[in-house]
């Protein structure tokens, strides 16, 4: 769908895209990476509306540098920001940009009103836009992306200022623009963990610079990891400190749960070891030795759960350098 090499793009103060190489299978891909990452500068490069500094770039075979219009044309567009005219109905709205993409009055008409159902919005669409909720505005843009029917879809950051369930809705109606119509999916986020459900394919960018591309599956399951949830005792006020020094003398590496969303209950009390490989099979002496340390130690066992790496820990461990 789309392919990228060594793409740079120099601002006079910023490099925003740092020799970027990667390519974009058809499915759904995720385009990760913290404020600032380089994702808005991609996709406007992508879109042939704005110029690389070096490198290539083409999308669905085509030069960005010298096919944009023909790009445009075949790919739909969902910008970050507002962008709606607020005095225009959301039908008026999308009519006029199926007009634009070339498609016949008659049939920008149709296919307006199968769009804006699809993505759920029934009568509110013949009102003024200015009093929109952010989730209705945010499904006004995904529909004008989809209504002339393009290959490719690039989503800028769809779930911004949406609430959790706001979030869920836009990420599963994603979802189904590929399962349902077939359309590819380029989609970004700056929250780690949200694309992982959504995403087939997952490219993590920081700093301009490719820090990692791959199958969201292989994301997530690289490497086992065993959540150890212990009660404190009267002798060990601090259980899973305790815990964590009798597995290192035992040869172990144990770990605290990573930092960034939202704590599990009991969090606290938890330390995590890496077990197992690439096939992520833990090794049952691994489970013996915590088992019998914790029963050593006299505290209580609350559970041993084997669990997949979340996305946003590959960044934690990035950052405390365990991961290249
Ligand atoms: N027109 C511009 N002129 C100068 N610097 C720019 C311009 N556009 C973007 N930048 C800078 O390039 C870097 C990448 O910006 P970009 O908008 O692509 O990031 P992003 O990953 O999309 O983040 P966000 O989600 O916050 O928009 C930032 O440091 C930004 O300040």
């Amino acid at each position: 769908m789309i392919a990228i090499e060594s793409l740079s793009k120099r601002f006079p103060r910023v490099t925003a895209l740092d020799r970027l190489t990667v390519g974009i299978e058809p499915g759904v891909t995720g385009l990760v990476g913290a404020n600032g990452a380089g994702k808005s500068t991609l996709i406007k490069i992508l879109l042939g509306l704005s110029p690389a500094t070096e490198g290539t770039a083409s999308v669905l075979g085509m030069d960005v540098a010298t096919q944009g219009g023909a790009i445009r044309e075949r790919v739909g567009y969902m910008p970050e920001h507002d962008c709606l005219p607020p005095d225009v109905s959301a039908t008026e709205f999308v009519v006029h940009m199926a007009r634009m993409s070339g498609l016949p009055a008659t049939a920008a008409r149709e296919r307006t009103a199968d769009t804006l159902r699809h993505v759920g919005l029934y009568e509110e669409r013949y009102r003024p836009m200015g009093g929109y909720s952010t989730g209705m505005k945010q499904r006004v843009k995904l529909a004008q992306a989809l209504v002339h029917d393009p290959r490719l879809v690039l989503l800028d950051e769809p779930t911004n200022g949406l609430d959790p369930v706001g979030r869920d809705e836009m990420l599963g109606l994603i979802r189904r623009v590929h399962t349902d119509f077939g359309i590819s999916v380029l989609v970004t986020s700056h929250l780690l963990g949200e694309l992982e459900r959504t995403s087939d394919h997952i490219v993590v960018i920081d700093g301009g610079r490719l820090l990692r591309s791959s199958s969201t599956a292989d994301f997530t399951q690289r490497t086992a990891v065993l959540a150890v949830e212990v009660t404190d005792t009267d002798e060990h006020p601090d259980g899973t400190a305790v815990l964590r020094a009798a597995l290192r003398q035992g040869g172990l590496d144990p770990h605290e749960p990573a930092s960034g969303g939202a704590p599990a209950p009991g969090a606290g009390h938890v330390v995590m070891l890496d077990i197992g490989g690439e096939s992520g099979d833990a090794d049952e002496s691994v489970l013996d030795t915590v088992r019998d340390t914790v029963a050593e130690l006299g505290l209580g066992l609350v559970r041993m759960e084997r669990r997949r790496h979340q996305i946003s820990e590959v960044f934690t461990e990035r950052s405390t350098g365990d991961v290249a």
